[in-house]
């Protein structure tokens, strides 16, 4: 990938990994707003890959991309090697179930304990999973991987914003996605809690062998859970390398994201 700054020359060499999710010079504009001007990533297979960008740099626009939200105006995103501008409801239906999400926004349905929470997304997807009959141990299971399953018949109103976020957590991993997008997984959250989460996250990823993308604004949660990271600066992928290559570049646009 070719980057402006180019911090590491090990990040020229690509892990002999599979690539589960591919960017290539995705663009994307709203009138004269050159929001993404050509950005790329490739994430690997188990890989924990975080995206630091200033505030309006693309990177919800990006995401929207991906999941097919918003039509990019040109470049390509694939998959598991699946174009996904060439796939039809159903297929993108198919794969969206391989892609779990974590976003700030992700609110749990309030009406329904932690355990309906959980088993909504299983009867959504019954074609994948088939008829559940007893939905009970997934759900559990699920609630032990994030610590909680003592939370199994609280309603969500019971619950603290961290353990919230940690139900939230538990019903994208029941669908066991290949790969987890995370959008500011610790914003809003006070630091001790936020700990808890970016420890969590390196849990699932070691028990799930997810890939993942993180995009934060939380240098803490970047240093411990990216083995890679990619800074967008002026609309542009800037930089890539790991955290402490780019913690010790010298490049002023670099220093600013670890202030
Ligand atoms: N639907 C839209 N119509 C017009 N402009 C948009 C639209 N969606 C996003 N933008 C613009 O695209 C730019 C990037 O927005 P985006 O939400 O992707 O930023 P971001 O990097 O996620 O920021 P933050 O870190 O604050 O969440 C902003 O200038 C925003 O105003």
């Amino acid at each position: 990938m070719e980057t402006k700054a180019n911090i590491s020359p090990l990040a020229k060499e690509a892990p002999p990994r599979k690539v589960v999710l591919e960017i290539t010079d995705l663009k994307k504009s709203f009138g004269n707003n050159n929001v993404l001007n050509g950005f790329n990533l490739k994430l690997y297979e188990g890989e924990n890959l975080v995206i630091m960008g200033k505030s309006g740099s693309g990177k919800t626009v990006m995401i929207k991309c991906l999941v097919g939200l918003m039509q990019p105006d040109s470049g390509s995103i694939k998959v598991m090697g699946k174009d996904i501008s060439t796939l039809n409801r159903a297929d993108m239906d198919e794969l969206r179930t391989e892609i779990g999400f974590l976003f700030q926004g992700s609110a749990l349905y309030d009406s329904m304990t932690v355990r309906e929470n959980l088993e909504f997304p299983l009867r959504r997807h019954e074609h994948k999973f088939g008829n559940i009959s007893d939905p009970t141990p997934l759900v559990i299971e699920a609630l032990e991987s994030v610590g909680l399953v003592n939370a199994i018949d609280l309603m969500p109103s019971e619950l603290s914003g961290g353990m919230q976020r940690r139900v939230a957590l538990a019903r994208t991993l029941i669908l066991k996605p290949k790969i987890i997008l995370y959008d500011e997984p610790t914003s809003g959250l006070d630091p001790i809690t936020a700990k808890e989460i970016i420890e969590l996250m390196r849990r699932v990823q070691q028990q799930y062998h997810t890939s993942s993308l993180i995009i934060t604004h939380d240098v803490d949660c970047a240093r411990v859970v990216s083995e890679r990271m990619i800074l967008l600066v002026d609309n542009i992928n800037y930089a890539e390398g790991t955290f402490e290559q780019l913690k010790a570049s010298k490049d002023e646009k670099i220093k600013a994201f670890f202030k």
